[in-house]
């Protein structure tokens, strides 16, 4: 029996064309239309991430919840990244494109999957005229691969292209109380979004009683997340930052596909590469596995 069946629809999502990826009791949802992973179950009705009721998608929206896979720039692009100061969406290019699967396979130990996208139209690759030597705009091939064994699923995005790039695997994790729900061993400094970037130290053990949007920039490679629901261990490689958000409150009631109560039900935990000193080729990775429930 084949590891990966097409499906279409997924929750609320009835006509979004997916990827069933299973291995034993283990399940996979991922999404073509931004390669993102909607959900995964490593037991029967034990979901680990979390998908808006209110999310859409087409027309250049982005699913909110799930891994959205944020490539060639984070956030708003930096100005290296966006040099004629172009209307950009934010999160880069990739969220809202048809992915392609390019392979599958399974072995005694695991199941996995590859989806591939092109890309082009870099806002920040030169382009040849006549009077700049530059080569023409090359496309650019990103992949992301899932590998789900019995008990972990690894999330990998790569590109080999040498490329200004940023990159981030931008996890809505299920929570049940988030005013019980904590990141362990995450680190002490960050830079906090909500406070003009200012640099902060604190408690290592992050607790979400506000507003949360930070940016980790020595962040451990093995985390912690604790809820009341279920303990998870989230492991990074090729990161240089982690990226901790939950709206809270009062800016969760300005996204119009989040529901009132929602931001209670996820905490996001992004593992990212920012740094824009190096055009290194891209290999970033999240394993998740749930830990106890
Ligand atoms: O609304 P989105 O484009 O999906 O972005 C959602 C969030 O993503 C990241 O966590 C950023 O650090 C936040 O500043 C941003 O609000």
């Amino acid at each position: 029996m084949s590891n990966v069946t097409a499906i279409t629809g997924f929750a609320h999502l009835h006509d979004l064309p997916c990827y069933l990826l299973s291995f034993g009791e283990a399940k996979v949802v991922v999404s073509s239309y931004g390669a993102q992973v909607l959900s995964y179950q490593p037991k029967p009705d034990q979901e680990l991430l979390w998908l808006s009721p209110l999310a859409v998608w087409q027309q250049q929206q982005p699913i909110r919840g799930g891994v959205p896979v944020c490539w060639p720039w984070f956030g708003s692009a930096d100005s290296k990244l966006n040099p004629q100061q172009q209307s950009l969406p934010n999160h880069g290019l990739v969220r809202t494109r048809h992915w392609t699967l390019q392979q599958s396979r399974v072995t005694a130990d695991y199941s996995e999957l590859c989806l591939s996208v092109q890309v082009k139209e870099f806002p920040y690759q030169a382009k040849s005229t006549p009077t700049n030597k530059a080569e023409p705009t090359k496309t650019t091939e990103l992949l992301l691969s899932l590998r789900l064994t019995a008990t972990s699923l690894s999330i990998n995005l790569s590109c080999e292209q040498s490329l200004l790039q940023q990159a981030a695997l931008h996890s809505y994790f299920k929570v049940d109380n988030l005013a019980q729900t904590q990141v362990n061993g995450i680190g002490e400094h960050y830079r906090d979004k909500v406070l003009q970037n200012r640099l902060v130290t604190a408690d290592p053990d992050l607790r979400f009683n506000k507003e949360i949007d930070r940016i980790y920039s020595h962040a451990a490679a093995e985390l912690a997340l604790n809820s009341a629901l279920h303990q998870v261990a989230i492991t990074q490689q090729g990161f240089d930052s982690t990226v901790v958000w939950n709206p809270g409150e009062a800016r969760s009631a300005t996204i119009a596909d989040l529901a009132k109560d929602s931001y209670q039900q996820f905490v996001c935990v992004e593992s990212a590469r920012l740094d824009l000193s190096s055009e290194a080729p891209l290999c970033l990775t999240q394993f998740i596995s749930l830990q106890q429930s």
